[in-house]
C-alpha cells in the first residue's frame, strides 16, 4: 500500500498547532516560513491575509521539494486584525501594543484569517474567514496591566483572545478559532475536500485514548 501523504503545517505558531490538535489532527511536520509581512500600498486587510497565507504555503512547498518526502498536504494561515481598512501591526514592541490597545478600546474591529491548503496533487485552495469583535472601553489600568503581562507579544493586533484579553470582549460575531489563528470549521472542510481522512485520524486518536 502506498504511504499516506504527509500533513505539513507551514507555521511556527504554537496556537495554530494547538488548534489543529484540538480538532484531532497531528501534523507530520512543521515548516514555518520566514516572510516579509508588510502590507502593500492600499492593500485591503482581507487581501493581505489571503496573500500571506498563500505565500507561506508556497515557501513551505519550495522547502519540501528539496527534502524528497513524497506527496504532502501543506496547510498555512495568516491572521490580520484591522479597524476599517487600517491594519493593526503585529505587536513586537510595547509601544505597538499600547497604540493597538488604544485604537481597539471601545470599538469593533475585524479579524481576518486566510487559510491555504495545497493538496498532494498540487491543487491550491483558500478560505478567508472574518470575525467581528467588540472590545469594552479599556481603562488605563486595563492597558497597563495587559502590557505588563506580555501576552500581546507576536500577536496580530497586539492581543490574544485566548488569554487575559478574552475579558475585554463585549461581543463577537463569527468564529472564535478564527481569532486565535486557525478557523477550524473552514480548515477541516478544506482538508476533507482534498481527501484528507479526518475521521480516520479521530478513530486512531480514540484507540490511543482507550489504550492510555
Ligand atoms: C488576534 C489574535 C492573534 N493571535 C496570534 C495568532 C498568530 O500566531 C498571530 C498572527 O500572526 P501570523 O503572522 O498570522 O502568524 P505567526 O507569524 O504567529 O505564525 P506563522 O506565520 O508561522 O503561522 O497572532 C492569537 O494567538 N490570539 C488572538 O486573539
Amino acid at each position: 500500500m502506498p504511504a499516506r501523504p504527509l500533513l505539513v503545517l507551514a507555521s511556527g505558531s504554537p496556537r495554530r498547532l494547538q488548534l489543529l490538535n484540538q480538532a484531532g489532527i497531528e501534523p507530520d511536520r512543521l515548516l514555518p516560513a520566514d516572510l516579509d509581512e508588510t502590507p502593500q500600498r492600499n492593500e485591503h486587510p482581507r487581501s493581505l491575509a489571503k496573500r500571506l497565507s498563500k505565500a507561506k504555503a508556497e515557501s513551505a512547498i519550495a522547502t519540501l521539494s528539496e527534502m524528497d518526502l513524497g506527496p504532502a498536504f501543506v496547510l498555512s494561515a495568516d491572521t490580520v486584525v484591522s479597524v476599517g481598512r487600517q491594519v493593526m501591526p503585529k505587536a513586537e514592541l510595547v509601544e505597538d501594543a499600547m497604540a493597538n490597545l488604544r485604537t481597539l478600546s471601545g470599538r469593533t474591529h475585524r479579524v481576518y484569517t486566510g487559510v491555504c491548503l495545497v493538496g498532494p496533487k498540487g491543487a491550491l485552495r483558500q478560505r478567508l474567514v472574518e470575525t467581528r469583535v467588540r472590545f469594552k472601553r479599556l481603562s488605563r489600568e486595563d492597558i497597563d496591566g495587559y502590557l505588563a503581562s506580555g501576552e500581546w507579544r507576536g500577536k496580530a493586533g497586539g492581543y490574544a483572545i485566548q488569554g487575559l484579553a478574552g475579558s475585554f470582549v463585549v461581543r463577537m460575531v463569527g468564529s472564535y478559532t478564527n481569532v486565535v489563528g486557525l478557523p477550524l470549521y473552514e480548515t477541516l472542510s478544506l482538508l476533507a475536500g482534498e481527501g484528507y481522512d479526518i475521521h480516520g485520524r479521530w478513530k486512531a486518536a480514540t484507540v490511543e485514548a482507550e489504550d492510555a
